[in-house]
């Protein structure tokens, strides 16, 4: 039988001055993948991200990838779709390119085209990072409110790239740990607080080009100005011991959060939403640490997702935050407020860092282009 025409609300528009997959309500379902990209010159690097550009439109509009799809094609050759999400709809998938620091090295002559913001981050007290869960050429990130469709994005890309790109490290994750639509309830994270309620919303677009998106007068080089209207992210798995925290007391969890558990207000309020002001929070509570008056006023906006990756083999649940933040500037936003948290944070106890990524995010696509064509093409 064919599959269900997608329908407009579940189909997220590809094309745009910006990627999808940002500002867009975050979906329910993560499958992150990093690449190591095998490829030995920009031709064939411009190539990969041409082919995945192709899948990435087929994908997100809910049709099967290349010539036949997943039954039409040749019986005699493997079909050109791998077949899961057959019947499935588009589920507001959305994919989300990212370039990182390595990518700018000799073997594909992109030296001169590294932005400045786009750093190595600094190591963090206390960082507990496994290099196999670290780094990586280029990253997709795939949200999609069903999680097959969101593995069948990730699997047609890695298998796009045969011999031009493999998987480095993946990450699933669920639940929405943040969101990016204030009218929306806030979700919550593992330790049962809500978290998103001070992120930059989605649909404020005047909050997103302070904050989010690169400007034309950025002061950008010549070689980076293909960074214009694109973003930087930073990854990090984030590991939360829940058994530790769970026999740790409602009144002392509220200090370690600067936050109500139930409603999410800021000690001494209310109201989820109400103006606070954040040096009337515990000296070394989160949102105290985190809020952007002790930062230049620099914000970011922040996509995380809940994970449980199984058991850590100590009768533990390996389970934790994979944080994501876009923001316009890393050594202005995730760089300084990581450092105050990682010198300071009541919640350090209870958290340990345990992957790390930053990645260039080009901007968006327009009709008939293809991610990273700025810098490629
Ligand atoms: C470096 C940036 C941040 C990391 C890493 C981080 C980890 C982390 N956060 C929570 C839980 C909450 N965070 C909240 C707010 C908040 N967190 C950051 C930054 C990082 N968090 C910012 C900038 C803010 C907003 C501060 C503000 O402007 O008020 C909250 C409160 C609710 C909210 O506003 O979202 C919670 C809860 C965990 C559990 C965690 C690591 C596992
Ligand atoms: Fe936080």
């Amino acid at each position: 039988a064919e599959p269900p025409a997608p329908t407009a609300t579940d189909v997220v528009p590809f094309e745009g001055a910006h990627q999808a997959g940002i500002a867009t309500d975050v979906q329910a379902h993560l499958h992150f993948a990093a690449f190591d990209v095998l490829a030995d010159d920009a031709a064939g690097l411009a190539g990969l991200l041409r082919d995945w550009t192709a899948a990435a439109r087929a994908l997100v509009s809910g049709r099967p990838v290349g010539e036949g799809g997943a039954v039409g094609g040749d019986p005699l050759a493997p079909p050109a779709d791998t077949g899961e999400a057959l019947g499935l709809p588009a589920a507001r998938l959305t994919l989300t390119v990212g370039l990182g620091p390595s990518l700018f090295d000799d073997r594909f002559g992109l030296a001169a085209r590294r932005p400045a913001a786009l750093v190595d981050l600094p190591a963090f007290p206390g960082d507990t990072l496994d290099p196999a869960r670290c780094g990586g050429d280029l990253a997709v990130q795939a949200c999609a409110d069903d999680p097959q469709v969101a593995v069948h994005a990730i699997r047609t890309l890695s298998r796009i790239a045969a011999g031009r790109a493999a998987v480095r490290w993946a990450q699933l994750g669920y639940g929405r740990a943040a969101t990016v639509d204030p009218s929306a309830p806030t979700p919550r994270n593992l330790f049962g607080f809500k978290d998103g309620t001070a992120n930059v919303p989605g649909a404020d677009t005047a909050a997103l080009d302070e904050h989010v998106w690169v400007a034309a007068d950025d002061a950008l080089a010549p070689g980076e100005r293909w960074m214009t209207g694109g973003t930087y992210l930073v990854a990090r798995r984030i590991a939360m011991h829940i058994e530790t925290w769970d026999r740790t007391s409602l009144a002392e969890q509220e200090q370690v959060v600067g936050r109500t558990k139930g409603e999410g207000a800021p000690l001494g309020g209310s109201r989820e939403h109400e103006a606070f002001d954040p040096a009337t929070l515990p000296t070394a509570s989160h949102v105290r640490l985190a809020h952007p008056s002790r930062h230049g006023g620099a914000r970011m906006l922040r996509r995380g997702f809940n994970y449980t990756d199984g058991a850590t083999g100590l009768g533990r649940l390996d389970a934790g935050l994979f944080f994501l933040a876009y923001q316009r500037d890393v050594r202005r936003a995730f760089v300084p407020v990581q450092q105050a948290l990682a010198a300071d944070d009541a919640l350090n106890e209870y958290v340990r860092h345990t992957g790390s990524g930053v990645w260039a995010v080009p901007p968006g696509v327009g009709a008939g282009g293809w991610w990273g064509e700025q810098l490629l093409a």
